[in-house]
């Protein structure tokens, strides 16, 4: 499988501006390298506050890691323009439904990144449009739809069709489809590997779930307290890992608690 993102030594401080500690610098990720392959699944699983989110946003250029660097085809992201980063990595958040427009048709929704990322005209944004919808398995004429308009399952293939419209070459989904109906998002997470197959997409997951985790990874990563645990292929996690959390996470049968203190260290 040839290396299409390589995450070299990021990390991340936060410095609180408020609340108690006001100037108080946090770790929130402690250097973290790994790397993904071309149409490869990486999950990312830990406990609450262990850094998950915080690599996401970091990938999707979200946040800017305090420290190391990030490759895509040997590119560094550094290097790129927002426009050039979004041509290459896309995110869907875990309040992707919120993050759609109420007042705004799914059609206009969707040519927007494609009149801020892409020289395509008016006509060919249409076009692109129309066909990604068909590509989540919507319609052409949802394109004049409002959200309101759409169930919550078709919602979010809008909101995986504004992911995909601009033919990324990675999907971060942080926890995106845990507060859907399960039979939805069982719906919704073949839609993303059926894409997968289709366009080479490589995708990055947060997820609390290890029944959807087992399912769709290739690869997973096991952070605690900002730190990566273990980063290994999914079958070597769940037959050989002696970690005890890779275990808990991993393996229903096995029982470990993850030490009440176990928040992120400063
Ligand atoms: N903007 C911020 N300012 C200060 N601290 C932050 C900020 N964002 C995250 N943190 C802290 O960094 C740590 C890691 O947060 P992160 O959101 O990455 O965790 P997570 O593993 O995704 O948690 P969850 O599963 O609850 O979403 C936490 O302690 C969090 O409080």
């Amino acid at each position: 499988m040839s290396k299409l993102l390589e995450v070299r030594g990021i990390s991340k401080y936060y410095v609180h501006k408020d609340g108690w500690l006001p100037g108080k610098r946090v770790c929130a990720l402690e250097p973290t390298s790994f790397t993904l392959g071309r149409g490869e699944t990486l999950s990312i699983m830990g406990e609450t506050g262990s850094g998950k989110s915080t690599i996401a946003k970091i990938i999707a250029g979200a946040e800017r890691p305090s420290q190391g660097e990030i490759f895509i085809n040997g590119q560094s992201l550094n290097l790129m323009s927002d426009q050039q980063r979004c041509r290459h990595v896309r995110m869907i958040f875990q309040d992707s439904l919120r993050s759609l427009n109420p007042q705004t048709t799914v059609g206009k929704q969707l040519c927007e990144p494609l009149i801020f990322n892409t020289e395509l005209t008016p006509r060919q944004q249409k076009e692109r449009v129309h066909n990604t919808l068909r590509k989540v398995g919507l319609l052409p004429d949802h394109y004049d739809f409002y959200p309101h308009m759409l169930s919550s399952g078709q919602q979010q293939r809008v909101c995986i069709a504004r992911a995909i419209v601009l033919e990324p070459q990675i999907i971060v989904a942080d926890e995106a489809f845990a507060a859907l109906d399960p039979s939805i998002r069982a719906q919704i997470i073949n839609l993303m590997l059926d894409l997968q197959q289709d366009m080479g997409i490589s995708f990055i997951f947060v997820s609390h779930s290890t029944e959807i985790v087992k399912h769709v990874s290739d690869k997973i990563l096991i952070m605690h307290r900002g730190k990566m645990i273990e980063f290994g292929t999914t079958q070597a996690l769940i037959q050989q890992s002696e970690e005890p959390l890779t275990r808990a996470l991993l393996c229903s049968d096995y029982n470990y608690k993850v030490p009440l203190n176990s928040t992120t260290k400063e």
